[in-house]
């Protein structure tokens, strides 16, 4: 992991929806994610979290400012970044087998077929789910659906993984495990992923940095580096002090910009 390069640079990035007298989405925003790091982005409902989202995977073309990928200007959506969103049920292809699905992206890759079943097979395995390979969505819980959301993914090798909400359709033991994956795939992979989240706890738990976003429009009110270390347990990292410190200091933080108690879950 090298800890000097910048994969994402996002600079004065605003965005105005329904032209010059519309509603601004996001106000401004600037902000690095470095080459290997997680960095987790929390804010109120309805700040702009998703409008950021789409803004950085090129989905929209954003009013003002810019976002570069490993140097180069996002103008449309880049082919080396997947995103993962929190509806998994639509969007994987019901129609197809799990491993069809995680194979469905690398298509128009260039690898070949062999290629692909090798790539698949590769990242089921590290989600767990080579046993589900030859089912279909629809047979799984949710929970394994959004594995393979997460296995497709991965199997993009993406230079950035963009996570919208990644975790918040499935229950609270299954949200533990599906971080815990989180933690372990992306340390395998040596990713670079950018999380979105209104969950405080989930955001310190998985993050090297926490981003905090103020009220719609949303800017950054602060940057906060997470000194949590590489291995996390969901008991004894979330009872550490500095967990605890961190939780605090990111709820307050939440609760004077919106004006309302920022919900802690724990
Ligand atoms: N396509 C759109 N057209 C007009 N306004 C929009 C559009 N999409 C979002 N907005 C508005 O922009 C603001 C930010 O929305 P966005 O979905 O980015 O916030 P969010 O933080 O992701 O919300 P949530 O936490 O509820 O998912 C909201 O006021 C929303 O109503």
């Amino acid at each position: 992991m090298s800890e000097t390069t910048t994969m994402l640079d996002v600079s004065g990035l605003g965005h105005r929806y329904g032209g010059a007298h519309g509603h601004v989405a996001i106000d401004d925003l600037t902000f690095q994610v470095r080459t290997g790091e997680l960095a987790c982005i929390v804010g109120p409902s309805g700040c702009g979290k998703s409008t950021l989202l789409r803004a950085i995977s090129g989905l929209i073309s954003a009013s003002t400012g810019e976002v570069r990928l490993h140097g180069d200007p996002v103008r449309g959506v880049p082919s080396d970044l997947a995103v993962v969103f929190q509806d998994y049920s639509r969007s994987l292809f019901p129609w197809l087998s799990v491993r069809s699905n995680v194979e469905f992206p690398l298509r128009s890759r260039g690898l070949s077929k062999a290629e692909r079943r090798a790539r698949a097979d590769e990242v089921l395995e590290w989600v767990g789910l080579s046993a589900a390979a030859r089912k279909y969505p629809w047979q799984l819980s949710g929970g394994m659906q959004q594995r393979v959301s997460i296995a497709r993914a991965l199997a993009c090798r993406p230079a950035l993984l963009l996570m919208d909400e990644p975790f918040a359709s499935v229950d609270a033991q299954t949200r533990f495990e599906l971080e815990d994956l989180l933690l372990r795939v992306r340390k395998q992979f040596d990713s670079t992923v950018l999380l979105v989240t209104h969950d405080i706890d989930e955001s310190i738990y998985l993050a090297d940095r926490v981003l905090v976003l103020s009220k719609s429009p949303a800017s950054i009110v602060a940057d906060l580096e997470v000194d949590l270390g590489e291995d996390r347990d969901q008991i004894t990292t979330r009872e550490s002090d500095t967990f605890i410190h961190l939780r605090s200091e990111v709820a307050r933080l939440l609760e004077v910009r919106t004006g309302t108690p920022a919900a802690v879950e724990s």
